[in-house]
């Protein structure tokens, strides 16, 4: 064929993606933009709170609404469906040769409270789509090629990021953890799962643990977060690495008291030591010598949380991450002893100082990078190599499968907030590099 898109799906499938049979019309390698929209607005509405925020959290009635949607477009896409015991979602589409590994693809559609409808969903109703443009113009993988829903990749309701994945990379320890884990509401995960229709128990949490060579490649679309490919006009970033996160949960307590009645040298007020610690959070990062390196208090809790009475409890919960794991753990370290010397300084007791999680950084492969960059040259996309500092479920799926990630452009670069946005254009130019990847890597 003439058209450079053929010609590289020919040349990856090895064999004419035109049928030649004149009877059938020429296919066109184009994304269904309308459906595609209309998509991305419906999954939407499946939300807590009032358009255009979306709030959809791990196993509530919305994210469970929101779960039957997404099985209802793989099935309409062809694709024989699985789900494993904590509700990760694989919808496949089987190659020629079944016994080879598959290629994967997906993200998530949790969302944080008052957030947009872009982060993670362009993952996974993209990936569809690509499935979709593939399937529309004839092309058969040799290998078979899934798409992945992964469960929470949000830490909203139980304080845990990537919980899907981290379980999918057989990661023990949170597997162990989960015992014990409850949310705000004192429910247990397990009962969580058992309302969204996930029976599970702990014995069936290893079943989610996927071997090593189970994927021969990983890839996930997903906006950018930041306002780079934005900024420089160019309409698909390569990621070649994720930052490294961290997140810890402090707690302090002291004696509390009366507002009025206790005069100030009597007090050890936890509130203070709790706004004293996000400070110093902010003077650590930025004492680390790298733009790199950032910090975030977002969320502090004060007990009772009464305007006339000295806080007795305080609970924080940090964020920090960089892309240089060792700089990253020094920040750590510097803020435990804060809140270590914070607590002497304010006679209030540190009774938590929890490492959730402290993972190393991950690295694109570059047999991924090479693949992404040769879909982007044919499909005439300017595209720039660049590192994610927002994490993600591929920074897990890349301890057990070759990862890469796709960046588009969003607006101003805005996330986790509603004005979050981005274009159908940018959002096609994604799906069409996906695409051409997938069938890439399927024939390798
Ligand atoms: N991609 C994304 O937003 N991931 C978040 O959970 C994060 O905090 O990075
Ligand atoms: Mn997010
Ligand atoms: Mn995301």
């Amino acid at each position: 064929s003439d058209d450079p898109v053929w010609r590289t799906i020919e040349e990856f499938s090895g064999y004419p993606t035109h049928p030649t049979s004149a009877s059938l019309p020429s296919p066109s390698f184009s994304v269904d933009t309308e459906t595609l929209q209309n998509q991305i607005d419906e999954l939407a509405t499946f939300s807590d709170v009032p358009a255009p925020a979306v709030t959809r959290v791990l196993y509530s009635d919305k994210d469970v609404l929101a779960r039957s949607y997404i099985k209802k477009l793989m099935e309409k896409a062809g694709l024989s469906i699985r789900e494993d015991a904590v509700g990760n979602i694989f919808g496949r589409w089987n190659g020629k040769d079944t016994s080879l590994a598959a290629v994967a693809t997906g993200s998530h559609i949790d969302a944080i409270p008052f957030s947009g409808k872009y982060d993670g969903v362009v993952g996974v109703l993209g990936a569809l789509e690509a499935i979709n443009v593939l399937k529309r113009s004839g092309f058969q993988p040799r290998r078979s090629l899934e798409v992945i829903m992964f469960t929470s990749e949000e830490p909203t309701r139980f304080g845990i990021s990537c919980l899907g994945s981290r379980l999918m990379a057989g990661i023990e320890e949170l597997a162990d953890a989960l015992k014990g884990t409850v949310d705000g509401q004192n429910i247990s995960f397990f009962d969580a799962a058992k309302s969204a229709g996930y029976n599970l128990n702990h014995e069936d949490l290893k079943n989610v643990f996927v071997k090593k060579d189970h994927y021969s490649a990983f890839i996930e679309l997903h906006i950018e977060q930041g306002p780079i490919l934005e900024e420089e006009g160019l309409p698909i970033g390569i990621v070649t690495a994720i930052a490294a996160p961290a997140s810890i949960k402090v707690e302090f307590e002291g004696n509390g008291g009366h507002a009025g009645a206790v005069l100030m040298p009597a007090r050890n007020d936890a509130g203070l030591a709790a706004a004293e610690l996000a400070l110093a959070v902010e003077k650590h990062v930025l004492e680390s010598g790298s733009i790199d390196t950032v910090g975030t208090v977002g969320i502090i809790e004060l007990h009772p949380g009464a305007i006339n009475s000295i806080p007795s409890k305080s609970h924080i919960e940090i964020d920090t991450r960089d892309i240089d794991e060792k700089r990253r753990n020094n920040v750590v370290e510097k803020v435990h002893q804060s809140a270590v010397s914070i607590a002497e300084k304010r006679r209030v007791r540190l009774s938590k100082f929890q490492i959730i999680n402290q993972d190393p950084p991950a690295l694109s492969a570059e047999s991924i990078i090479r693949a992404m960059t040769i879909a982007a040259e044919k499909l005439n996309l300017s595209h720039k190599l660049m590192i994610s500092r927002a994490y993600h479920d591929s920074l897990f799926m890349a301890r057990i499968s070759p990862m890469g990630m796709i960046f588009i452009p969003c607006n101003k670069g805005y996330s986790h907030k509603p004005e979050e946005y981005a274009s159908m254009e940018d959002i096609a130019n994604g799906v069409k590099v996906l695409a051409l990847t997938l069938a890439k890597l399927s024939v390798d």
